[in-house]
């Protein structure tokens, strides 16, 4: 009942195919509930005539032909639509997951890491999408059909009979409502191991190179061990309640058998059915043993789809910020694309924001505060300050991916952002596929200017397959430079007006660097702005203003030469990155 109340949306919106399914499955099983009656009567005929007339059992043949084809054309249809909207609502749910997913903020893929991500698209998914599929035709079968059947015993045949027929029955309610709770807990239980058993084979295939450099394919494997063995035992938990239950069905289904035939035979003897009666009676009962073990085939889909359904609703519900409905534009200037004013920022508050309500500042865990940024068409600016100070954190701020309320963020009504993250994000398919990215409309000539612009152009030259060349899995067919590169061009071709560079740049040799910042102000061309996080302090004298932060002071917002007479640890780096790195010429 629950699981109906889950996915209501769906049955409303589809209300009238569902109608259609219902009667074509009812008109389905009263087609396969008059045969019985026929040869019942056929039966009787002949053994009242003693000889056979062939003439005589045409229209029954004919009869019982039409009702084969019926039947077939009937399943055929409802068949072909229900399993036709599971897979519908398979894909609608997969959408809905997946284009929160990509509204969400950075602290919820730590509530909800990729790998139970993908558990919930892939075997939730499926469980709610047999829920809608099979769990219909259970249903029908469990009290649909048994209903017929038992309105046909009793009013056709005998409705003492049909009362022996529901004697066992209580036995199976009671085991339902015995083991229904087991079941939904032992369910959830091997569902959530099967997300960190996933989660602990995303984690090793990702830092594969880690584990081979340090040689800990023992622990690693230990952990896998452990983790298989968790959801094993898990998954035996569950196969034990529906062990339990199955034959319970199957007993209560031999129990009615038993009875009936026992008093049919008496009833038999004494004339009060025909022998012809006891046979459809026999007939009709072989009926009611599948719908008897589809209650519990419904029992455990539904109890499964259930469960899957309350896992999805948890991750669709989890945005408590309103980032879903958020509308990203708030107008401002004209000339100024972006702005934003951070009276504090700690990630402690933005986590206690997401759980209930705004928390006051954390002074211990406060990474910065005081800041205020904005950034003009045509600009190029730096966020630069020692390890760990907040770079990334303030760009992220600037792409919108975190929301406080101490953080006030315009941007430019027609304005958009590109953004490339610290570790490029690149994904697994061609060079030409990942700068495509964003652009996915983008002409091969457009690719290659972006390849082009972002420095990329003479690597990829050299790649045998040229553009069509697999990154692999994270780009790990590309040094780390080219990866960086091929982010940048992937953002270049989206033609954002601000582009947010995650230390980009951190790889690349002076030469490269130079051309890049060169051929970046080209593109802007005077209407974009570029905003670099950058632990390159030799970069910075090509930034029209820098924002400095630093750890237990209050964040600097000047140009560079400002920066060089006012701050002395500013001076510092910048002329130790310029004598070690040699400088990169404005
Ligand atoms: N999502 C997060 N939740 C909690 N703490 C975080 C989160 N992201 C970053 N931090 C913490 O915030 C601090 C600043 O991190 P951030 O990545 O913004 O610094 P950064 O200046 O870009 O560092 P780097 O120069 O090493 O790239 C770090 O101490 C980091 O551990």
């Amino acid at each position: 009942m629950e699981f109906i109340n889950q996915i209501g949306w769906f049955i409303k919106l589809h209300q009238w195919r569902y109608i259609s399914i219902f009667m074509a499955i009812v008109a389905a099983s009263v087609c396969s509930l008059i045969p019985p009656l026929l040869i019942a009567s056929l039966v009787d005929q002949l053994a009242k005539s003693q000889s056979v007339n062939l003439v005589d059992l045409w229209p029954t043949l004919a009869q019982l032909v039409a009702l084969a084809i019926s039947t077939y054309l009937l399943r055929f249809f409802w068949r072909y639509y229900l399993f036709g909207s599971a897979l519908e609502l398979e894909r609608s749910l997969m959408v809905q997951l997946y284009s929160h997913c990509c509204r969400m903020p950075g602290p919820f893929f730590q509530r909800h890491s990729s790998a139970k991500l993908l558990n919930h698209l892939n075997s939730d998914v499926n469980a709610v999408s047999q829920g809608v599929g099979n769990g219909v035709i259970f249903f029908v079968d469990a009290f649909v059909m048994s209903s017929l059947v038992l309105v046909v015993l009793a009013t056709q045949i005998s409705w003492l009979l049909t009362l022996v027929v529901l004697l066992p029955l209580p036995i199976l309610a009671l085991s339902i409502k015995r083991y229904g709770q087991q079941m939904q807990s032992r369910l959830e239980q091997s569902q959530y191991q099967l997300g960190l058993f996933y989660q602990q084979i995303q984690q090793t295939v990702n830092g594969i190179s880690v584990i081979k450099g340090h040689a800990c394919q023992g622990a690693s494997q230990q952990q896998f061990d452990h983790q298989l063995a968790q959801l094993t035992q898990a998954n035996i938990d569950q196969a034990r309640v529906e062990a339990k239950y199955e034959p319970t069905t199957a007993m209560v289904a031999a129990g009615s058998f038993f009875l009936t035939l026992s008093v049919g035979s008496v009833l038999v003897a004494q004339q009060q059915i025909t022998l012809g009666e006891l046979l459809a009676f026999n007939l009709y009962l072989g009926y009611l043993i599948w719908p008897m073990n589809a209650f519990g085939f419904l029992f455990s889909t539904l109890t499964m789809a259930s469960v899957s359904m309350k896992r999805i609703d948890q991750v669709l519900n989890d945005d408590q910020l309103g980032y879903a409905s958020q509308s990203p534009t708030v107008p401002t200037q004209q000339t100024t694309l972006i702005k934003l004013d951070v009276e504090y920022f700690s990630h402690h508050n933005h986590q206690v924001a997401n759980e209930d309500s705004f928390a006051e500042p954390d002074q211990a865990a406060l990474l910065f505060k005081d800041v205020h940024f904005s950034a003009q068409r045509g600009q190029i600016q730096a966020i630069v300050g020692p390890v760990a100070c907040g770079k990334s954190s303030l760009l992220r701020l600037l792409l919108g991916s975190s929301m406080i309320e101490s953080v006030q963020r315009s941007l430019h009504p027609d304005a958009n952002i590109a953004y490339v993250p610290q570790d490029c994000a690149l994904f697994t398919g061609t060079i030409r596929e990942n700068i495509a990215l964003g652009a996915p409309d983008a002409s091969f000539e457009q690719i290659k200017n972006a390849a082009s612009l972002a420095c990329l152009s003479k690597d990829i030259d050299t790649f045998e397959l040229g553009y069509d060349t697999q990154v692999g899995e994270h780009g790990s067919q590309l040094s780390g430079g080219q990866k960086q590169r091929l982010a940048i061009a992937r953002a270049l071709l989206t033609q954002a007006d601000i582009l947010l560079l995650d230390d980009s740049l951190s790889a690349l040799d002076n030469a490269t660097c130079s051309q890049l910042l060169f051929n970046l102000k080209c593109w802007m061309a005077g209407t974009k702005t570029v905003i670099l996080a950058s632990s390159r302090f030799d970069l910075l004298n090509h930034a029209d203003k820098i924002l400095l932060l630093r750890p237990e002071h209050l964040p600097l917002y000047l140009t560079h030469s400002e920066l060089l007479t006012r701050d002395n640890w500013y001076q510092q780096q910048y002329q130790h990155a310029s004598a070690t790195e040699g400088g990169i010429k404005p």
